[in-house]
């Protein structure tokens, strides 16, 4: 079984829900990463959601942008992102890794060779933003026969038949983006929701992520009433962008300092 879906079942048996937190691989240097990482699960992380840096993340708002930015600065390459999750894996046997990208760098890497060395370093999932459901065939064929699990967007505006489409296609669990408009955006509506996850729960049964939007404890908590897991990005990417100059650890505290309350807030 894949760790991605072992994870989600061992969560519903204890009645509790997935916290995803997102950080950029690379950021603010590919030496922080895996120290980010394992904070990340030391404050309760599920799973890990990790970007690869882009020039030209078009669904990323400023924060992360700036982390693509740093990241690159930094000679983060496709290549080095793979390590990055090998070296983590050798260390942690059991927290999935969904890596997060655009299929330009991918495209450029070669999508086979990508999801051979992705499975190789221990990647669990991948999220293309920019990988529709109709042109999916071949590039999905790649991570199927290395059962690296789909992750797939949804958004407000996806109609029911797409979604069921998608959600056909997908594995390991859906992302519910919240809002319209890019990540880190303002507040989201908490009704509104739970309303299309309520109606998403009618075309698929895999779990549901919703991401987008949630920077404290408290959505966190009621996000993850509606949903099977909450995903947390630009809260944290700022945090790191605020501490870069320090040391790593201290990065690590800040990160976790965030993320503890949104686990404790979520179980309570
Ligand atoms: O940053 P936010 O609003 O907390 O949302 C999570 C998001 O950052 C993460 O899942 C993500 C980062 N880049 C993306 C691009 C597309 C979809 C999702 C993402």
């Amino acid at each position: 079984m894949s760790r991605i879906k072992q994870s989600f079942e061992n969560l519903a048996k204890s009645g509790k829900k997935a916290l995803i937190p997102y950080i950029t691989a690379g950021d603010p240097s590919p030496e922080h990463t895996v120290t980010l990482m394992k904070a990340l699960v030391a404050a309760g992380a599920d799973v890990i959601e990790i970007g690869m840096p882009f020039s030209d993340p078009m669904a990323d708002g400023p924060v992360i942008q700036l982390a693509c930015e740093r990241s690159l600065e930094a000679g983060t390459s496709v290549r080095k992102t793979l390590q990055i999750i090998a070296e983590f894996r050798q260390q942690d046997k059991v927290t999935p890794v969904v890596l997060m990208g655009y299929l330009n760098p991918i495209e450029f890497f070669g999508y086979q060779a990508f999801a051979d060395a992705a499975k190789e370093a221990g990647v669990d999932g991948i999220l293309l933003v920019d990988l529709t459901p109709e042109e999916a065939t071949d590039v999905v064929e790649c991570f199927r026969q290395n059962e690296i699990d789909l992750i797939y967007l949804l958004s407000p505006t996806t109609t029911p038949e797409r979604a069921k489409k998608i959600c056909d296609l997908a594995s390991g669990y859906v992302y519910y983006v919240s809002v319209k408009g890019v990540t880190g955006s303002a507040e989201l509506d908490v009704d509104s929701v739970k309303k299309h996850v309520d109606s998403l729960r009618e075309v698929t049964s895999l779990p549901i992520g919703v991401g987008f939007g949630i920077r404290d404890a408290k959505t966190a908590a009621a996000v993850s009433k509606c949903a099977d897991g909450v995903i947390v990005g630009s809260v944290l990417v700022n945090t790191i962008a605020e501490n870069k100059d320090s040391q790593k650890e201290l990065i690590a505290d800040a990160l976790g300092s965030i993320l503890a309350p949104m686990r404790a807030e979520m179980d309570a």
